[in-house]
């Protein structure tokens, strides 16, 4: 974990939380999680804490823009004695690729791309998964930005947005735990 902070720290990409990474891990181990879509694998720090949760051959679908985020990601699960097998890394936008993978197929979603696009990751989280799946939503805080409606730059305004998408809808039960940046998490009952 130390080395993929430290790759993450070399690429300039801000890694999950501690705080934050136990709740990925805590919530893929409470629902028995073997498949997971990410946006933004970074150096793959999540995504570590994600497998930690997950079945023993669980696999993470992690995708990320910039190739060389998912070579180093790809050295960080190699150091772990991650099998290859179990780290499915795609190399593209969040919102090319998220439509091409399955309807109702995925445990759980952790959104940690592009926080402008917060909103339409959500909505194709919610088609990937099963019900009783879960939807996490990294840096739900933004900086301290999100509760300050003063604050209307659009990184912001995705974020408040994505908060409010997910408590208004019905058929999710959410929860905000407040470590590291935030995690917004929700339930998605049927
Ligand atoms: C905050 S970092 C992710 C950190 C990572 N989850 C970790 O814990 O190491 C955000 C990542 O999202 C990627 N990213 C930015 N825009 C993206 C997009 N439109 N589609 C996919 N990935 C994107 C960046 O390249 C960066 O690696």
């Amino acid at each position: 974990m130390l080395a993929a902070r430290t790759r993450a720290a070399d690429l300039g990409c801000v890694p999950t939380g501690s705080g934050a990474g136990a709740a990925l891990r805590f919530l893929a181990a409470a629902i028995g999680a073997k498949s997971v879509v990410e946006v933004g694998t970074g150096a793959g720090v999540s995504a570590l804490h994600l497998f930690a949760g997950m079945v023993p051959d669980g696999i993470v679908t992690s995708i990320d823009v910039e190739s060389e985020n998912l070579r180093a990601a790809k050295a960080a699960f190699a150091d772990a004695g991650i099998a290859p097998a179990r780290a499915r890394l795609i190399n593209g936008r969040g919102l090319e690729v998220l439509p091409r993978l399955t309807d109702g197929a995925y445990d759980l979603v952790h959104i940690d791309g592009a926080r402008s696009e917060y909103p339409h990751y959500l909505v194709e989280a919610l088609r990937l998964l099963r019900p009783g799946g879960i939807v996490v939503i990294d840096d739900a805080l933004g900086n301290d930005r999100v509760s300050d409606p003063t604050q209307r730059d659009a990184e912001t305004v995705a974020i408040r947005e994505t908060g409010r998408l997910m408590r208004e809808d019905e058929n999710l039960v959410p929860v905000l735990i407040p470590l590291s940046g935030g995690v917004l998490a929700a339930v998605k009952l049927r």
